[in-house]
């Protein structure tokens, strides 16, 4: 019998950078724009087969026969998808399955993670998806984290297959998730995109990176004791902070895609290296940059929608820590088209304020308005487009709920 999952794609509205170190808060709003997996067990075979396919897009198939619970397996055809590669192989060393498997794992992900452009709608059972005319690889991401969906519900799948009723428990998809990520990224991101793909919308502060490092660096090192390092990591307490939040009641999330696109690797050893090497300047933005992040997440949970003032402040606030990391570091955050843009939405009815979101730079910006200012926002800036940088809305809102069971029979 098939089982269905989906998990939320993310917007990391304050903390970016800071996050990356544990003694930071971050607000991470996960999305209605969700990656689903739906796990088939077919034939009783007598070998350990995987088959996954995401139909979405062109030679999207991935095929595995699994030889050792102990190293990545490898795709059959050659056609390498590492984040795939990575979930089956940390999964599958933890759970050490002992007898034959043969798996059918279907992968849809909703319209907001990829460029809408060339694709056609297939309407599935219940459920409709977009057709893309490329390989993954190929089309142009949004920025709402597909590989941290992908991972967080493909490790919730085979967990559920594996050990049905342990995919109840967040924590353990989470550790799992969050290592197999890092395993395939080959760095230590901060982690909150797997962590609200799980979990959904939090206040995050991060784990602490060791964590994950000890488990590669026994692979690297004692490979015989990596599979027990492995399970006690996976079931231990990480100690981190993921305090469920959600936007005030009446306050919308927009996400504008500028069609622009940034390398958040290059903008982030862009501010790490400014970090090192003007430790005193640095440690000045950080605490403003934290104190305005920390007054947002404040004036979120105090909202009160007679009075704006204290929330818009508060966005204001975190522009300026990151206009200042962006004229101090050099690396583009909020770049001065992205200035334009956000104080221009800013100025319409109803608009609380905009930041651009994670890393910044040039992908797109989050706005938050009020419910009823939404269509007047939309028609303003789709009126005259030039002036607004030609931003497109993308069509989502904030769904908290973090990976989710679906029902199988809507795909
Ligand atoms: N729908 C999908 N089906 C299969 N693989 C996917 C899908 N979405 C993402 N991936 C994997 O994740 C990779 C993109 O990850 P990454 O570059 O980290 O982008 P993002 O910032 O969206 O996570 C793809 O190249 C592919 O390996
Ligand atoms: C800079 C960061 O703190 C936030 C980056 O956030 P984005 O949401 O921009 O992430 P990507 O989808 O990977 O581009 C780096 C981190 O926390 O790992």
């Amino acid at each position: 019998m098939s089982k269905a999952f989906s998990a939320p794609g993310k917007a990391l509205l304050a903390g970016g950078y800071l996050v990356i170190d544990p003694i930071y808060n971050a607000y991470v709003t996960a999305l209605s724009s969700r990656m689903h997996a739906i796990i088939t067990p077919t034939t009783t075979s007598t070998d350990r087969h995987i088959i996954i396919k995401s139909p979405q897009f062109v030679n999207g198939q991935w095929e595995y026969t699994i030889t050792t619970n102990l190293a990545p397996p490898k795709e059959i055809n050659g056609n390498n998808n590492p984040f795939l590669e990575a979930v089956l192989f940390i999964v599958l060393a933890y759970i050490q399955p002992e007898s034959t498997y043969d798996l059918n794992i279907d992968i849809y992900s909703d319209p907001g993670y990829h460029t809408q452009e060339n694709t056609t709608v297939k309407q599935l059972s219940k459920k409709k998806f977009l057709y893309h005319s490329r390989a993954i690889n190929e089309v142009e991401k949004t920025g709402l984290g597909s590989s941290a969906g992908l991972v967080a519900v493909v490790t919730t799948a085979l967990v559920s297959y594996f050990k049905p009723g342990q995919e109840a428990d967040k924590d353990l998809l989470h550790n799992i998730a969050q290592i197999a990520h890092c395993y395939a990224q080959k760095k230590i991101g901060s982690g909150f995109d797997v962590a609200a793909a799980i979990y959904g919308s939090i206040i995050f502060r991060r784990f602490q990176p060791e964590i994950i490092d000890k488990v590669f660096h026994t692979l690297e090192t004692n490979h015989d004791e990596f599979t027990s390092v492995l399970k006690s990591t996976v079931e231990s307490n990480w100690n981190f902070k993921h305090t469920p939040c959600s936007l005030p009641k009446g306050v919308r999330l927009l996400m504008g895609d500028i069609k622009g696109g940034s390398e958040t690797p290059k903008l982030v050893s862009t501010v790490l290296a400014w970090k090192r090497a003007q430790p005193e300047e640095s440690s000045v933005v950080y605490a403003n940059l934290d104190g305005a992040n920390n007054n947002f997440i404040t004036q979120l949970q105090n909202f009160n929608p007679q009075d704006l003032t204290p929330l818009q402040s508060a966005i204001q606030q975190i522009r300026k820590g990151l206009q200042e990391m962006t004229e101090k570091s050099g690396a583009p955050i909020e770049p001065p088209a992205q200035t334009d843009l956000l104080d221009k939405c800013q100025l319409i009815d109803g608009c609380i304020g905009g930041v651009v979101p994670g890393a910044g730079g040039f992908d797109a910006i989050s706005v938050l308005i009020l419910e009823e200012s939404v269509d007047t926002l939309k028609q303003t800036t789709e009126s005259n487009k030039e002036y607004y940088h030609n931003v497109t809305w993308v069509d989502l809102h904030e769904e908290s709920e973090g990976i989710v069971l679906e029902d199988a029979k809507d795909y």
